[in-house]
This record gives C-alpha cells, sequence and structure tokens, in this order.
C-alpha cells in the first residue's frame, strides 16, 4: 500500500472538490482510487484537484485534474478556487501561478475571500474545440437533439476553455429540460472525438443568465467554472450578453465570468471547505482528520 497524502473535501459552489495534497510523491491519485472515492456518499466529488510539485520554472504547482469517471479534465475553474483558497490557509500567500494540461494559469484570493482564476484564452477552431468535423462558425453548430422537425435542443455553440464546451440557448426555464436525459447522448455525441460538457442557457439581460451543465465525466452538478466561462464567451460572440456577465447556477450560487479585452477570461466565486482527511491515492481508502469538522 501506498503512503497516504492529505485531501481536504471542498465545493466551488456547490462543485464537490476533492483537493489532493500529493506534493513531494512521485504517483498519481489512480482511476481507480477515484471511483472508489466517488462511489462512498461521503466523498462523492465531480473533480478531484491533485496538487503536486512544479513541473515548469515560474510555477508554483502542477496540477491535475480527474473527473468522478476517472478520465482526466484540462480545466476546472470551481475546482482551481479550491486549490487556491486551500494553499492561501495554508500559506498566507494570495497568488499563485499553477500549470494544468491546458497551460500556466494565473489566481488570486480578493480580501472579502472570493477568489478570481485566469482561466485563459478561448479556442473556436473546430479542430481546437474539437469537433470532428469542418465547422468554418462554431458561434451555432449543427446539431439537434429530439423529433427531427421538432428538436428539444438544437444549434450549440461550441468552445474550447481548455476543455470542450457546447451552449445550447434556450427561452424556456432551464429546468424544464430533460438534461439528465439529454446530457448523456449529448456528452457522447459523434461530432465531439474527446466528448463535451453540455451546457444550457438561459440568458436573463445582457449581464445576467442561468445554466445547467451536463460535465462530460461527472454528470449533472451544482455548478461549473470552465461552462460559465464557456458560455459568457459563447453569449457575448453572439452578441446575447456584454463581456462581463452573472451566472445563476443550479446550486443557487452564483459566479461572474468577465471575458477582458486581452481576450482572457476570469471567473470569480467563493469556495468552501467541508472536511479534512487522508486517503491511498491508488486505491481510494480513505479516513476523516479526527479534528476535521462534521
Ligand atoms: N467542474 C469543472 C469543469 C470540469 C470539466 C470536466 N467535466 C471536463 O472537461 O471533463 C469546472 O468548474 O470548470
Amino acid at each position: 500500500m501506498a503512503s497516504t497524502a492529505p485531501f481536504a473535501k471542498m465545493n466551488g459552489i456547490g462543485n464537490e472538490i476533492i483537493v489532493a495534497d500529493m506534493r513531494g510523491r512521485a504517483d498519481q491519485v489512480t482511476a481507480a482510487a477515484a471511483l472508489a472515492l466517488n462511489a462512498d456518499a461521503a466523498t462523492r466529488f465531480d473533480q478531484i484537484m491533485a496538487i503536486h510539485d512544479a513541473k515548469t520554472p515560474g510555477t508554483a504547482y502542477y496540477v491535475d485534474i480527474l473527473n468522478s469517471d476517472g478520465t482526466s479534465a484540462q480545466a476546472c475553474g470551481n475546482g482551481m478556487r479550491c486549490v487556491v483558497q486551500a494553499l492561501a490557509a495554508e500559506t498566507g500567500q494570495k497568488t499563485f501561478t499553477f500549470e494544468t494540461r491546458a497551460g500556466i494559469l494565473n489566481a488570486r484570493e480578493h480580501a472579502d475571500g472570493t477568489i478570481s482564476v485566469d482561466m485563459g484564452v478561448p479556442r473556436f477552431g473546430w479542430q481546437e474545440i474539437p469537433l470532428a468535423e469542418e465547422f468554418r462558425d462554431t458561434r451555432m453548430i449543427e446539431l439537434q437533439i429530439g423529433p427531427i422537425d421538432a428538436p428539444v435542443l438544437h444549434s450549440p455553440s461550441a468552445v474550447s476553455m481548455g476543455n470542450p464546451h457546447a451552449i445550447f440557448w434556450v427561452d424556456r426555464d432551464v429546468w424544464s429540460y430533460e438534461l439528465e436525459r439529454f446530457g448523456p447522448l449529448l456528452e457522447n455525441h459523434p461530432i465531439f472525438p474527446e466528448r463535451a460538457n453540455i451546457t444550457i442557457a438561459q440568458v436573463t439581460s445582457p449581464e445576467s443568465m442561468i445554466i445547467r451543465t451536463w460535465e462530460r465525466g461527472a454528470g449533472l452538478t451544482k455548478a461549473c467554472g470552465s461552462a460559465a466561462c464557456a458560455s459568457v464567451v459563447a453569449a457575448a460572440r453572439t452578441r446575447r450578453t456584454g463581456r462581463s456577465v452573472s451566472l445563476l447556477t443550479p446550486g443557487g450560487g452564483t459566479l461572474h465570468v468577465e471575458w477582458r479585452d486581452d481576450d482572457h477570461v476570469i471567473l470569480t466565486g467563493a469556495a468552501e471547505w467541508e472536511f479534512s482527511g487522508s486517503f491511498d491515492p491508488s486505491t481510494g481508502t480513505w479516513a476523516r482528520d479526527t479534528e476535521s469538522a462534521a
């Protein structure tokens, strides 16, 4: 059995996150450990954020991201806020430079406790998202679900925030769509060779929208930060909103996204610690710290 690693169960406005401290060790959190942790109600999660020693000079840590089905993700905005809160509490530092599969990423904890993550620049090319076939204009791609002559969802915008996203624009209440039924079909649609995170978005003003996301590799979640970023970028690109938007998410929490003039997308919101423990990164066997809150 490998030695155990400390972890914190946290959430980013309801997005269930495990922050795993893998610093000073060479092993990785395995897919088997992810599946085991997710199978236990106490540690059920959407993403594991595994903090490793830095690989690249100029960065403080490398963060490896696993979905609850054991697959890897390039980006996780809500999870990054949890990582920042955990490291800020430990070190007293407020700003961090991380590396993820999607590249270098800066983040900052503000005086009010909210955290902003620079999610980098969005990509719109069909090969970059990626899509399986050429679409010159990814503001609206041909894809629909439901009856052929009366589709329930159709013509999404596609965006990469380091990870693939499709945003379906809806006029009705986002809760009136059976995302739990359509999500898996769309996530695995052949148009998305690396699968995709599927969001339905209702624009309520030039500065606000309501979103629900079916996450690739995790299913329905209470919030998805990279989907919030993708939604705002896609809405601004299609003139549905401006570039600074508040998003209401299914858990009831709000995220703020700003698509800056320098093309970077900044995600801001809260993060919350729930309890701490230690776990075996190869098997997922875990125990709660005795001094940890309930
Ligand atoms: N919850 C995450 C997104 C995880 C994305 C993941 N499901 C994937 O791309 O496979 C967030 O806050 O950005």
